[in-house]
């Protein structure tokens, strides 16, 4: 499991790691990663041009640190000093002894532009808001340039702890970031200002209980998969109930039941007006046209998906005392006190513009603010929600405790119905006994990944992407 942590989280354990190193120690490990990150994207350090971003806080520090260890192999090294008083003492001494060169704000963006490497050191976990006014036209020379740029621990002008970016950042193709991943650097918008991270261990112990964030690996998903035992049945492995579809809407109910017959669920019941469509493509579901209760059993219900008005069958799915996922129209039918009101699981799956709905926001303040949109859904619902986007998310009801990021996302998701198919298969997740946690994390991460191998560079509809998440399981599964 990847985690990260919060900026509070990250000083204490700082804090207490510096009580028993010696004076800079934490910093000398730190600039020792980022050097040896630069080198390897370098690839020759000797006769390479380096330029150095020096804001006034320990960020500069590693940077000047690890300038002054790329100059003592041979790179030319300049450091622009953006508040030249107040620039780390030690490290300037350090790059000075190395042979390295400073210069003011003045010089920055011709040596920029000769640069084959930029290396943002203005600001790291203390930066408040976007990049300076005067500082701004340098992020630009960096991305003009041509020069590989490398943040130190995050690219400055992005928030740490939310991954919100409200004025102008630095643009990075690699940042170093030490102790624990942030927030900000697996979450868009700022996740995309971070290009590649990569982790330095400097010895930083954090404790389990604060985490901020969780991403699965394979290897986590690869334990949460719901397995067949020897002596299951079509029951036991769980049925899940599709609700959704409608005369005008056929096309989401077929979607949903093929993303559901790929989750792990042992049969899939089919709800509504498009049991002709579904029974057509999908043979193997068992449908009927008498509403929710009159169905049979089912573990899990999905409601939402295409449903367009139908606000009596998302009643009737909310009243049952099985786990639901609401996506789609279902959020928009759904009564807020019925939500609350459930006593088994209930799992809300909405895009931006859904969740922006909900909220009473725009859709631009959901984007902008994913973490802060997630939990807060999560708390007025007293519901898990996943919100899907280029950085799905998912809280657990209340919105306490850490969120689930997926790691798999992939542009080519936005495309029409993918979300119907993510909604059968985290139901079939849900009705194959996983928490709503667990089965909306499993599935994003399964669904991205199938649309990653089915895309493979090029456009794929929603049906490619349920015809590709077998083939992600056994990914997964190695
Ligand atoms: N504390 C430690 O032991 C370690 C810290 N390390 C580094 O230290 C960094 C944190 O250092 P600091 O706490 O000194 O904080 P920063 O270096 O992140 O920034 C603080 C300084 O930047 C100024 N500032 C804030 N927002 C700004 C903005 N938008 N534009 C321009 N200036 C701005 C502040 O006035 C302050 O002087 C970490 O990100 C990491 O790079 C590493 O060396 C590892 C060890």
């Amino acid at each position: 499991m990847r985690t990260a942590y919060s900026v509070e989280t990250v000083r204490a354990a700082e804090r207490e790691l510096m009580a028993r190193l010696p004076d800079g120690a934490l910093m000398q490990r730190a600039a020792a990663g980022l050097a040896a990150a630069c080198a390897d994207l370098l690839g020759r350090v000797y006769g390479s041009r380096i330029v150095l971003l020096i804001g006034s806080g320990d960020n500069g520090g590693d940077a000047l640190y690890a300038g002054a260890r790329l100059a003592r192999r041979g790179a030319g090294v300049t450091a622009i000093l953006l508040t030249p008083e107040r620039a780390h003492t030690g490290g300037l001494a350090a790059l000075r002894r190395a042979g390295g060169r400073t210069a003011g704000v003045d010089a920055a963006e011709a040596s920029i532009e000769r640069a084959d490497l930029v290396v943002d050191g203005i600001v790291g976990i203390g930066g408040k808001g976007g990049l300076r006014p005067e500082v701004a036209p340098l992020a630009a020379a960096a991305a003009r340039s041509g020069a590989a740029v490398v943040a130190v621990d995050l690219p400055s002008g992005v928030d740490v702890d939310t991954g919100e970016v409200r004025g102008e950042a630095m643009r990075a193709d690699l940042t170093v970031t030490f102790g624990t991943h942030k927030p900000g650097l697996l979450i868009d918008p700022a996740r995309e200002y971070a290009g590649v991270v990569r982790l330095v261990d400097i010895g930083l112990a954090l404790p389990s209980e604060a985490v901020e964030l969780e991403a699965l690996q394979h290897a986590d998903v690869a334990r949460l998969l719901p397995l067949p035992a020897a002596e299951t049945d079509k029951y036991r492995r769980g049925v899940v109930g599709i609700a959704a579809g409608s005369a005008r809407y056929p096309g989401a109910a077929v979607l949903a039941v093929a993303g559901a017959l790929r989750g792990g669920a042992g049969a899939v019941r089919y709800v509504g007006p498009a049991g002709d469509a579904v029974i057509a493509r999908f043979p193997e579901t068992l449908v009927s046209d008498r509403g929710p209760k009159k169905a049979g059993r089912v573990q899990a219900w999905v409601v939402g998906p295409g449903a367009g008005d139908d606000a009596a069958t998302v009643a009737e799915v909310l009243a049952t005392d099985v786990p639901v996922l609401i996506d789609a129209d279902g959020l928009r039918l759904a009564d807020p006190e019925a939500v609350r009101g459930r006593t088994a699981p209930t799992l809300m799956t909405p895009h931006a513009g859904e969740a922006a709905a909900l909220l009473g926001v725009s859709r631009e303040e959901v984007e902008g603010a994913r973490l802060a949109s997630v939990r807060e859904l999560a708390a007025r619902y007293a519901a898990a929600v996943l919100l899907k986007g280029s950085t799905t998310l998912v809280a657990g009801a209340g919105g306490t405790g850490p969120v689930r990021v997926n790691p798999t996302g992939t542009s080519w998701l936005a495309t029409a119905g993918s979300g119907d198919v993510l909604s059968g298969l985290t139901g079939s997740l849900l009705a194959a006994g996983l928490t709503a946690v667990d089965a909306a994390s499993v599935a994003a991460y399964l669904h991205g990944l199938s649309a990653r191998f089915a895309a493979d560079g090029a456009p794929v509809g929603a049906h490619d992407v349920a015809e590709g998440i077998p083939g992600a399981w056994r990914d997964v599964r190695g």
